[in-house]
């Protein structure tokens, strides 16, 4: 995500803006905070308390004042220990309720108020996930999504991305909601998932804007945030235990093509093409395609994608084994459905059984190769090939 600074500035997360938002009313009470010790000592590593606050985001329905509160002082107790600032004045309402919200968790112990926040927000992931769960067998399309179609038919979840005005871009809440969507597709009935784009689009990738707004942290912060919202976006393939499914129905460019390397079927249109210009954005692999892609169509083929920018056609995407299939367009959707229905009625504990045997010794690997490449991407963002890069698409005057 090259980070430039086209925007003002933003809350440092979630839990901040939530508080600023807050209605100006004296009869806001600051809840008594009953805080457990956390059983264990450490407490939540700072892996589950980032990827707590990045969760914190995807709540779908607002938890309310005390809840926002409670997340803005374990927030600030975790970050920054004891409440240090001095106590704001009488009729400066908001700020006096954070800092009283903050002042009462005393001394709590950092990893104690790490815990704590995690604990809260998975609390408040089940609660929103369960209130929003659409039973599967319902066969009709799941509420909840901005950014994507969620449909539930003959045990198929089919998720399709849905900002075709954009070329199916990924936004970051776009990120966000396939990680909501692949949670709840492991979970329910279906025995596959697929992947497709609405429109003439598969996906043109990361979405360009993604990172024009710089939080109060600088581009440092941004930066890390986007390397690990990549890094818990790409896990979710990874680990995703049941047969994943791309039907590639038009041009790919990006991460929406990296992570075919952990699909485990690639349909795709004649009218389709691959493209991973990531030499051409100052930025690097990702999507653990620095190690699927060579595995898959040897070290010359993906260094000719993913370093040189080549972009191919079905057809060559097919003969370099990133694709399993190429079909028609005019008759790709019926041929693909038709073939992925039946399928869905294999029995499905035997194929989840046979991807993990398939998967399971690569998986250790492949989580490693994700971190890695995410961390080396956190720095390409902040180089100056890459703001260039991301400067020019912005104002128009270039395209790949
Ligand atoms: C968590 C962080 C992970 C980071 C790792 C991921 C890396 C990547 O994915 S790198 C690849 C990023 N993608 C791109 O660089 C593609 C940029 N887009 C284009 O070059 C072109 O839009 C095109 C070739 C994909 C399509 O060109 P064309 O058919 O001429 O259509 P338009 O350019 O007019 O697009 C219509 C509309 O959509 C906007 N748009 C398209 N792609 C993106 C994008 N990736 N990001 C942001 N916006 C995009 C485009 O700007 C147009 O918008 P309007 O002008 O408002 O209509």
């Amino acid at each position: 995500m090259a980070v430039v600074g086209l925007s003002g500035r933003l809350a440092r997360c979630y839990c901040l803006r939530a508080v600023r938002s807050l209605p100006v009313c004296s009869s806001l009470r600051v809840p008594a905070l009953q805080l457990h010790v956390s059983k264990t000592a450490m407490g939540a590593s700072q892996k589950d308390f980032e990827s707590a606050v990045n969760q914190v985001k995807l709540l779908k329905k607002d938890p309310g004042n005390e809840v926002k509160l409670k997340l803005y002082a374990l927030y600030k107790q975790a970050t920054e220990g004891p409440c240090n600032t001095p106590k704001p004045g009488l009729f400066d309402l908001i700020n006096k309720a954070k800092w009283d919200a903050w002042n009462a968790l005393g001394d709590l112990p950092k990893e104690t108020a790490r815990q704590n926040y995690v604990d809260l927000v998975s609390g408040l992931r089940s609660s929103s996930d369960s209130s929003s769960q659409v039973k599967p067998e319902a066969d009709k399309k799941q509420a909840g999504y901005e950014t994507l179609v969620i449909t539930s038919e003959d045990h198929i979840t089919k998720i399709m991305l849905n900002r075709p005005a954009k070329k199916n871009a990924l936004n970051t809440q776009m990120y966000q909601e396939i990680m909501l969507a692949l949670e709840a597709a492991s979970k329910d009935d279906s025995t596959i998932t697929v992947f497709t784009g609405s429109g003439d689009y598969y996906s043109s990738g990361n979405d360009l804007t993604n990172f024009t707004d710089i939080p109060p942290g600088g581009v440092e912060e941004k930066a890390k945030n986007g390397a690990i919202l990549l890094r818990d976006f790409v896990d979710c393939f990874i680990d995703f235990p049941k047969p994943l499914v791309a039907v590639v129905n038009g041009p790919a460019v990006g991460i929406s093509v990296t992570v075919l390397g952990l699909f485990d079927l690639v349909y795709a249109s004649d009218r389709a093409t691959f493209h991973t210009p990531f030499s051409h954005l100052g930025q690097t692999p990702e999507g653990c395609s620095s190690y699927t892609f060579p595995k898959i169509m040897g070290l010359a083929k993906a260094v000719e994608m993913l370093i040189f920018g080549k972009k191919l056609t079905a057809g060559e995407a097919y003969a370099q084994g990133l694709v399993t299939e190429v079909f028609p367009d005019s008759t790709f959707e019926k041929e693909v459905w038709t073939r992925l229905k039946a399928y869905s009625k294999l029995p499905r504990n035997a194929m989840r059984i046979s991807k993990q045997i398939i998967r399971n010794h690569e998986k250790e690997k492949l989580h490693a190769i994700n971190a890695e490449e995410s961390s080396i991407l956190q720095e390409r963002w902040l180089s100056d090939e890459c703001v260039n890069a991301v400067m020019n698409f912005l104002s128009q005057k270039a395209k790949l």
